[in-house]
């Protein structure tokens, strides 16, 4: 076969460096919402290094910073067996059965007073994220909890979703893809002047989005990303969930941050009557609150369900009447 052309180590240094700096630019601009360069000098590095990689490309990766960008058009999804299931959350819709949620608890715990964990429960699409010595290697849909599809090619072009982590972790990450809210607006404005019916809601827009088989349109919409779970947390020495929302946020993904600690069901509560005021200030929708105890040892105890945990639940706000 023809003999490998040497590619000149200084070009190998400059694309890695190139590589390093562009994903710690993207973590500053979509998970720290606080960037240090200016989008010229972002565009200048990102330029180089599609140029690099356009004389070079034995030296593209997957990893790359220039696969955000998309440009594939798939044939389709591979279906992929999820590592621990995915389930979904049983619901409460009410003060009264949050609290019999809490008794529940407190009679299998034979515990006084149970710690809670309570977190915005985000309107949008469920994934799975894996890691292989830090990186990004699969991103899966929920599918039936079981089984999800491969949207590897379009979870890439998320922004906020790190294609390196800061540390070289094999991990596998859940959470929510959203589309914020200006973005759904924009998208529907764009489908009218199209002549392409609306989406229906943000979740729907982020759904159909990610389903897309042109990488580079779904690389055209701002979806983002919020990650609340750890798979297999006692690998990485974390012993609750609170733990595992600081680790996740200090390994570079994109955490929420109006989570609180709860020492018991009543700040739980409180939470619950504040975010039910409050979330019309967010720019994503939300619809309630996941409540999680706080413990895993504690949540090991309680199990799950083959349908949900038994150490979490939904606590829904009031459903409003149909949005416009
Ligand atoms: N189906 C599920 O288990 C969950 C669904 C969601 C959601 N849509 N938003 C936030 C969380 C969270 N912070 O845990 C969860 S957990």
């Amino acid at each position: 076969g023809e003999k490998m052309r040497q590619i000149p180590k200084e070009v190998i240094e400059e694309v890695e460096r190139l590589r390093e700096e562009i994903e710690y630019h993207n973590y500053r601009y979509y998970v720290l919402n606080d960037p240090v360069i200016t989008d010229e000098e972002y565009d200048r590095l990102m330029r180089r290094l599609i140029e690099l990689e356009r004389m070079y490309p034995e030296l593209v990766t997957p990893d790359s910073p220039t696969q955000r960008v998309g440009g594939k058009v798939l044939e389709g999804f591979k279906t992929v067996k999820h590592s621990v299931p995915m389930l979904s959350l049983d619901n409460t819709y009410n003060e009264e059965e949050i609290i019999e949620f809490d008794k529940r608890v407190k009679k299998t715990l034979q515990e006084s007073e149970v710690e809670y964990v309570a977190e915005l429960k985000i309107d949008g699409v469920s994934i799975a994220l894996r890691y292989e010595n830090g990186r990004f290697v699969l991103g899966a849909t929920r599918g039936d909890g079981v089984e999800g599809e491969d949207v590897s090619e379009n979870v890439k072009t998320i922004r906020s979703v790190p294609l390196r982590l800061r540390k070289p972790l094999t991990i596998e990450v859940r959470g929510e893809i959203y589309m914020p809210v200006d973005e759904f607006k924009r998208l529907n404005e764009e489908r009218e002047e199209e002549g392409l019916p609306p989406f229906a809601n943000p979740r729907n827009a982020a759904a159909g989005t990610l389903r897309q088989l042109n990488t580079a349109l779904v690389a055209s919409r701002r979806l983002d990303s919020f990650i609340y779970y750890v798979v297999h947390p006692e690998n990485y020495g974390l012993k609750t969930q609170w733990e595992a929302l600081q680790f996740l946020k200090e390994i570079g993904f994109k955490v929420n941050p109006h989570s609180r600690l709860c020492k018991n069901i009543q700040e739980v509560i409180e939470y619950w009557r504040e975010w039910k005021e409050r979330k019309r200030e967010l720019d994503y929708w939300v619809d309630g609150v996941v409540v999680k105890v706080n413990r895993f040892d504690f949540q090991k105890v309680l199990g799950e369900t083959s349908k949900a945990p038994r150490w979490a639940i939904a606590f829904k706000f009031p459903a409003e009447q149909a949005r416009t």
